[in-house]
């Protein structure tokens, strides 16, 4: 296909996507299966297309003053990927299988017209509704932290401690681009273009032999932020597929034990290989079974209980853009219940003087120093560690690390402006006594 024909495509996959109201990745699967003659890299650089709009979905139209699919995805070329008016001209020269060709409106607003005077959510491409919460968080950086995590993220891999060295994993994956990660002792990093075409690290050896795990650095750091030691008794309270409880058992190395749980025995199905490849042998996993408690035998002996809690997920858009437009007030608020639930939980889990490190991938005020204030205020056994001394987990890293994080009293704000992560935020909680 020409790059034209993949532009045409992108502009009816967005008038699909609007017009069904579906998700994008089920509107890109199901194109894919009505033009199979459409090759991998032509899928890979529609999809890229496709996502871009979604990322800066509300920007791109301002700059087209018009939000039709078209519109957007004329916008987008510019405000994301800086292409002239010319440019956008030539792809668009109404051939067989091209767009139809810039009208005199549309060349004017791609020549004419900024994101000067846009509303702080349009110029970052945020919902509306959540203005109040980016006020709060962010104030006056709120259009640079909302671009940020409307931009395209990079592939980041955690080494697997128990299986490699980061040196010698970084040495055999260079044939992908990949470095090392700023601020995880554990990370590679692998640039993604705008096709969005996956480098298969699935199928490098190195991954094969567990000896590498897809990881953001910002869930790296969250794991490692929350400081497990070898032969502490450590319970991941919500561990889902389990990224986290990998990265936990790798800190233990082997020694101790790890137990990893989830409320929805469906989300922890791949634990099981993930923690064999991994080379694990520490872990008990308990899916729930029925009605009954999982964790019923353990009562506060716990050193560190991670609460990797359900959230919002706002600081991934990033990585599923598509996900920022179609939250809803309502899934904040049942999330925020939840967040109280897995907390009071976690309280009854830890041992005096243990601690849980609460987690969120979200950067909403109310989900993270919010919910962290009720927890004490009802808990007063429990006290919030300095995020300072929860830094200290990074080592020489530490004093640079805990600048670039925005740190309220309650705990570390990772974002992708400040830290080149998803949005991530951590803050432990020590149990008074020993
Ligand atoms: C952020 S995800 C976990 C991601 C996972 N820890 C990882 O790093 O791959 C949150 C998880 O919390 C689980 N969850 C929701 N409510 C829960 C509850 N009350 N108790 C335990 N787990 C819960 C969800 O099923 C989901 O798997």
């Amino acid at each position: 296909m020409t790059p034209a024909a993949r532009l045409s495509a992108a502009i009816d996959l967005i008038a699909t996507i609007d017009g069904q109201r579906i998700p994008a990745a089920k509107a890109l699967k199901e194109w894919g299966t009505a033009h199979r003659y459409a090759g991998s890299g032509d899928r890979a650089a529609i999809a890229g297309l496709v996502w871009d709009v979604l990322r800066r979905r509300a920007s791109s139209a301002f700059i087209m003053d018009d939000d039709s699919a078209r519109s957007r995805v004329l916008g987008m070329l510019k405000v994301e990927r800086a292409m002239t008016p010319d440019a956008i001209a030539a792809l668009c020269d109404g051939g067989r299988f091209s767009p139809q060709p810039l009208s005199d409106v549309e060349h004017a607003a791609l020549s004419g017209r900024t994101l000067d005077g846009a509303p702080p959510h349009v110029a970052g491409d945020y919902p509306e509704w959540l203005d109040g919460a980016f006020i709060e968080m962010f104030g006056d950086d709120r259009v640079a932290e909302a671009t940020a995590m409307a931009s395209r993220a990079p592939l980041d891999l955690r080494v697997n401690t128990l299986r490699a060295k980061r040196e010698k994993v970084l040495a055999s994956l260079a044939h992908l681009g990949a470095s090392e990660t700023p601020w995880s002792p554990l990370g590679l990093r692998i640039e993604l273009g705008a096709d969005a075409r996956n480098p298969g690290v699935q199928a490098e050896q190195d991954f094969i032999k567990g000896a590498v795990e897809v990881q953001d650095e910002g869930s790296q750091l969250a794991t490692l932020l929350s400081a497990a030691k070898p032969g502490e008794q450590v319970i991941d309270l919500c561990a889902g597929a389990g990224g986290k409880t990998l990265a936990l058992a790798a800190m233990m190395q082997g020694k101790g034990r790890l137990i990893a749980t989830d409320s929805d025995k469906r989300q922890l199905a791949p634990i099981h290989e993930r923690l064999s490849r991994a080379g694990v042998h520490n872990c008990d996993i308990r899916a729930p079974k029925g009605p009954a408690d999982p964790l019923a035998d353990i009562h506060a002996s716990a050193d560190l209980v991670l609460v990797d809690a359900p959230c919002t997920g706002t600081g991934t858009w990033r990585r599923n853009p598509d996900a920022k437009w179609r939250m809803r007030p309502g899934a904040l608020e049942i999330r925020l219940k939840d967040q109280a639930e897995v907390l009071a939980r976690a309280a009854t889990l830890v041992k005096p003087g243990g601690r849980i490190a609460y987690v969120t991938c979200s950067v909403l005020p109310a989900e993270n120093g919010g919910q962290v204030k009720a927890f004490v205020a009802g808990h007063p056994e429990f006290a919030v560690t300095p995020p300072a001394e929860v830094a200290a987990a990074l080592w020489d890293k530490a004093e640079d690390f805990l600048a670039a994080t925005r740190t309220t009293p309650e705990g570390l704000l990772m974002t992708p402006l400040r830290t080149g992560t998803d949005g991530f935020f951590v803050s432990v909680l020590r149990k008074s006594g020993a």
